[in-house]
């Protein structure tokens, strides 16, 4: 099977990563104002840590493109920040040093290349605050192409009654999901449409990261009568390729119409999408170009469906 040491390492790294975000969350007070980031910055930086030591190992040679960087966390003044990060990553990692801790975290300054890998070690901060959705989120792209996604949604159950699901696609070789607890992957596949005024939706829990009036209208156009589902996250990706959702919808923000999605914030969930049978594209019907940048510079608004529904949706939003 094709790139199978890439798929194992990419899972024991993101579980890693998400049972240190979930021994963070446990700390967050419940009533925690959404504006004290702390022990996400915390939660964020010790899960890259994780996913890139585990990566570094296996595969030295690669670049690691992720959101985080250890610059602010060496200042004295994130010294208190510094020994939370260190102290949660050891109850991992039992023997690391403070500085091969911020070394790994630093092993995710990567650029695009040939062959890299993308890391969102939070997506879904708000999610994750408001003790919501979220998703420690990773791919490996190889000539501009997402050739492996892993998406690790420790909030989310789809099957089984415990939280915790785990997203992965190898191209070519179809999707796979599991329930942390169960431990056993099992193949997806997209949702069919028997009446698309029924068809279920996802969008972002956040205003300010879609287009709602816009998005409102879209569904409109297209017939879809069903109130959508409010996500944080990749998971969205993940609940369109179990065939829990036939759509995502993502138009540009009016408030932000500069505003570029970052590599990492897609990569793992399109692969998943694709392999289980789904269409991704941006408004235009163009697909999302993972070539050249951290940011996806030409791409303006995020489609996603079961496929059968993707040019409908396309169609619609060109009227
Ligand atoms: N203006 C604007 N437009 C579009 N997207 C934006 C915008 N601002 C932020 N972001 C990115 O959205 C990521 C969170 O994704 P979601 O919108 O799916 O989740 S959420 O409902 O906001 O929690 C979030 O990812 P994380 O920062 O990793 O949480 C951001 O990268
Ligand atoms: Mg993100």
């Amino acid at each position: 099977m094709a790139y199978e040491q890439e798929k194992q390492v990419a899972m024991q790294a993101t579980l890693a990563a998400a049972k240190l975000c979930q021994r963070v969350r446990q700390d967050i007070p419940p009533a925690m104002e959404k504006s004290d980031k702390s022990p996400v910055t915390v939660a964020d930086y010790g899960a890259q840590s994780l996913v890139c030591k585990a990566l570094g190992e296996a595969f030295p040679n690669d670049p690691i493109v992720g959101e985080e960087d250890a610059t602010a966390l060496r200042s004295p003044e994130y010294e208190a920040s510094r020994q939370k990060v260190v102290s949660y990553v050891r109850e991992i990692e039992a023997n690391a040093s403070e500085t091969e801790i911020l070394n790994w975290i630093d092993r995710g300054n990567g650029q695009v290349a040939p062959r890299f890998w993308t890391l969102d070690p939070i997506d879904g901060t708000k999610g994750f605050l408001r003790q919501d959705q979220y998703a420690i989120a990773l791919a490996l792209i190889e000539d501009g192409e997402v050739k492996v996604g892993v998406m690790v949604c420790p909030a989310l159950s789809l099957t089984s009654d415990d939280p915790g699901t785990l997203f992965v696609a190898v191209r070519g070789e179809g999707s796979q999901m599991m329930a942390i607890t169960e431990g056993e992957l099992k193949p997806i596949r997209v949702c069919g449409v028997e009446d698309v005024s029924k068809l279920r939706v996802v969008e972002s829990v956040e205003a300010s990261h879609g287009n709602p009036e816009q998005q409102q209208k879209l569904l409109d156009a297209v017939g879809i009568t069903t109130p959508s589902l409010h996500m944080d996250s990749q998971a969205k990706y993940g609940v369109v390729a179990a065939g829990d959702a036939a759509l995502y919808l993502r138009l540009p923000s009016a408030d932000r119409p500069d505003y570029r999605e970052n590599i990492w914030d897609h990569a793992a969930g399109a692969i998943v999408v694709e392999e289980a049978g789904g269409r991704v594209s941006d408004m235009y019907g163009q697909p999302l170009d993972f070539s050249r940048d951290v940011k996806l510079r030409e791409t303006r608004g995020v489609i996603v469906s079961n496929g059968i529904i993707h040019d409908r949706v396309l169609e619609a939003l060109k009227r």
